[in-house]
């Protein structure tokens, strides 16, 4: 992933449209074969569609390492360079043989970068908020990322926490329960991943994907995708101890 500096907010939209509903299409009358065939079709989900997504969190908390974990499938260790400004990754999600493009927006977590960041946070339809399991004060700034990204972006956006550098567990200063605490008390989905190991990274990505994609489609009367569901049902929780 390429690290560049960008100050340019650039917006996704969703251009789905619904099958409109006439007066005589059949609802609420008898079946029959000929308004059966006037049944407005589930609507489609348009593959153009890019959903900004959004990494936060603390500096060194590992959001450039998550992302290019997810996207490359390595982890680069040595010496830590902290990213300038904000950088970009496109990358192409499936979800149920379905292609859903995801614009992923990697911020500097250092504070001076702090106004950069603020202007993409308003059209982001996802933010991926991490901390560090080995690192307090990133899990305590946790509630003050909540409250700015409550300021600045928009009421619907999608928000998941991730408990990042799961495999340092000999160094861990977080309990999972904790972080599975403070994301029931936001009511946000929640998970322990390892940008090292590349623990629960692809399922973080792909759960963002499937939900923005269901959103896309959805319909008034039908039922919402549950991603906590989704997540309890496939995330991976390491071995032994009441630890991890
Ligand atoms: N062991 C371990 N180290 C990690 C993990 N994720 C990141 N690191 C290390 O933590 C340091 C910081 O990682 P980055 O990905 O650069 O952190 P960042 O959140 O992008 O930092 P900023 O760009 O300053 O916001 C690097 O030395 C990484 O190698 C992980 O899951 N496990």
């Amino acid at each position: 992933m390429e690290r560049m500096e960008s100050m340019e907010p650039i917006s996704a939209c969703y251009t789905t449209s619904y099958p409109e509903i006439q007066p005589d299409s059949g609802y609420g009358s008898r079946e029959t074969p000929e308004n059966q065939a006037k049944t407005p079709p589930a609507p489609a989900y348009n593959e153009e569609l890019e959903h900004k997504t959004i990494l936060v969190g603390d500096s060194g908390v590992g959001k450039t390492s998550l992302l290019v974990q997810f996207d490359q499938g390595k982890f680069i260790s040595g010496s830590f360079s902290a990213t300038v400004g904000i950088g970009l990754t496109n990358k192409v999600v499936t979800v149920d043989d379905t292609k859903v493009k995801l614009q992923i927006w990697d911020t500097a977590g250092q504070e001076r970068f702090r106004s950069v960041t603020h202007a993409y946070y308003r059209d982001a339809h996802a933010l991926l908020l991490l901390y560090d399991i080995t690192s307090k004060s990133s899990f305590d700034n946790i509630r003050a990322w909540l409250t700015e990204i409550h300021e600045y972006a928009q009421s619907d956006v999608v928000i998941m926490l991730l408990g990042n550098k799961a495999d340092m567990s000999s160094e861990r200063a977080i309990r999972r329960d904790e972080g599975e605490r403070l994301a029931r008390e936001y009511s946000v989905p929640f998970m322990e991943t390892s940008a090292k190991t590349g623990v629960n990274v692809e399922l973080a990505f792909t759960a963002i994907a499937k939900e923005l994609k269901q959103r896309a489609i959805q319909q008034p009367n039908e039922a919402k995708f549950q991603i906590h569901q989704y997540i309890e049902a496939r995330k991976e929780k390491s071995g032994c101890c009441s630890y991890f």
